[in-house]
């Protein structure tokens, strides 16, 4: 399913794009799709940007040319995975800790594709646990912060745990430097409060919940994937 989405965003890869590059299972297989395409010659000059040092490697491995994000002026499309999508298109993202590169990118582009597999479409966001990006220095404060905050916006639960690192005790590190909480919230009643809310805090770098960004999604299904637009 998730190839099938992935496959349907390369429709939408024209010659001479600056790429944003998203991150996840989703996202690598368009980076494998985009290379062969790259190398069967039916697009080129495609410049990529990734979101990730995961992407990165990927991008490397099946020869998409890159370029640096600092050294990108503009990005003409970005595709990339969602952990939830809900009808009005906002996202949850982040479950590989990813987020607060992808939303920069995403942020910057003038467009941006999401491709998922049919489970990730929800009627309530809040059912994945919402991944928020915290700066280390003195996280426990911005947790208890972050508690406060879900529950304000009326999430029914917030129970915010520290990503670990595999099994082992050490904290999970994103490629910025961050730790990443994750909240198990239950149904979030109004994303667009928990959202201003969590930005608000100051050891929040940035939070799971990706809204007003993608206009397009992408839904791969057992026997092909549809489109929908916004
Ligand atoms: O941090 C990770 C990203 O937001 C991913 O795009 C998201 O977790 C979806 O990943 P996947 O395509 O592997 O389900």
């Amino acid at each position: 399913m998730k190839a099938h989405a992935a496959e349907a965003a390369l429709d939408y890869a024209e010659s001479g794009m600056i790429l944003g590059l998203g991150s996840g299972s989703t996202a690598e297989i368009f980076i494998d799709r985009l290379g062969k395409a790259l190398k069967a010659g039916l697009l080129s000059d495609i410049r990529g940007v990734p979101t990730s040092s995961m992407t990165e490697r990927a991008a490397q491995a099946a020869g998409v040319p890159l370029i640096p994000a600092d050294q990108a002026s503009r990005i003409d499309l970005t595709v990339d995975g969602a952990d939830e999508v809900d009808g009005r298109f906002r996202l949850i993202k982040g479950g590989g800790g990813c987020l607060l590169r992808e939303k920069i990118i995403a942020h910057a582009s003038d467009r941006m594709i999401v491709v998922i597999d049919e489970t990730k479409l929800v009627e309530t966001l809040g059912a994945f646990p919402l991944p928020v990006e915290v700066d280390p220095f003195a996280f426990t404060i911005t947790a208890k912060k972050v508690f406060d905050a879900l529950r304000a916006s009326g999430a029914p639960r917030a129970d915010v745990a520290l990503r670990r690192r595999g099994d082992g005790p050490a904290p999970f590190v994103t490629d910025g430097g961050h730790f990443i909480l994750d909240c198990e919230c239950g149904e979030l009643p109004n994303p667009e409060d928990t959202a201003r809310r969590l930005a608000a805090i100051p050891g929040v770098m940035e939070h799971g919940l990706f809204i007003g960004l993608a206009r397009t999604v992408i839904v791969g299904e057992e026997d092909g994937a549809e489109v929908l637009e916004i």
